[in-house]
């Protein structure tokens, strides 16, 4: 089942990340009331840094249990392990390190420093989301690029279409690096919650576009991934821009 799009609009970048950073303590509280560990999906991209950050700064963080959290990422650089580009590499830069996590329950993809191939490493990835519920996320978080990609599904590639898995290489990405290993629609949306994250002007035709009723996710990626339980658009101003416009 997929569920209808809920969309708040706050001042600014940090506004998005604060109350993504809340909401996430929140959903996290809640996840752990019911089951033994919250698992998440984080983003990369300069929103997924920003809202470590602020999860690090929430004066409510040490109300979750972190031990009890299990992370994985939606997309990956396939870039060796550490390398500044790579999305982990970031938020562990951003203050993911600090928050009492069990580095175990911290899966991160393999570069080619430990996989032979980005096809073997998007495995192996897959692998490990099976052993922990084939993705049963309780939030995903998704940065949206001005083209409307998530993750790394982009729109008009050709890795977008592949059906029955779970984790995916992509080659010759738009954005660079050319080289990700990327979870899939179907995997993406196994997620009670799909959160987006998108803050700037730039982003405006996309989230516009990806929230139109028709819209396709070959054309529009961001409207292919839906939350089972809630589908929720965090967006600034700039980025709400062109919805405004249309409602005026
Ligand atoms: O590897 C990546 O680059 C990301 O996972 C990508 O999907 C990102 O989230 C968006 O491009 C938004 O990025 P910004 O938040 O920097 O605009």
């Amino acid at each position: 089942m997929s569920t209808a799009s809920r969309v708040i609009v706050h001042p600014d970048k940090q506004a998005v990340a604060d109350a993504g950073a809340a909401r996430l303590l929140t959903a996290i509280i809640d996840a752990q009331a019911d089951r033994a560990e919250a698992q998440l999906a984080l983003t990369g991209g300069s929103m997924g840094s920003t809202i470590i950050t602020s999860l690090v700064n929430q004066p409510g963080r040490d109300a979750v249990d972190w031990r009890r959290v299990r992370v994985w990422w939606g997309d990956e650089r396939y870039l060796p392990t550490g390398h500044p580009d790579r999305n982990d590499t970031q938020n562990d830069d951003a203050g993911l390190t600090m928050l009492g996590l069990d580095p175990d329950k911290v899966h991160r993809v393999a570069g080619p420093d430990t996989s032979d191939s980005v096809q073997d490493s998007a495995e192996a990835y897959a692998e490990t989301l099976r052993e922990y519920g084939l993705g049963a996320f309780d939030v995903v978080m998704l940065g949206v690029g001005p083209d409307a990609h998530v993750a790394s599904l982009f729109p008009h590639h050709p890795a977008q279409q592949i059906s029955g898995a779970i984790a995916i290489p992509v080659e010759d990405s738009p954005k660079p690096p050319p080289t990700r290993v990327s979870l899939t629609f179907d995997a993406l949306n196994r997620s009670r919650a799909v959160w987006f994250l998108v803050a700037g002007a730039e982003k405006a035709d996309a989230v516009a576009g990806a929230l139109t009723p028709d819209a396709r996710a070959w054309d529009f990626p961001a409207a292919g991934a839906h939350g089972t339980e809630a589908s929720l658009w965090l967006v600034d101003q700039a980025a709400a821009s062109s919805l405004e416009a249309r409602r005026d």
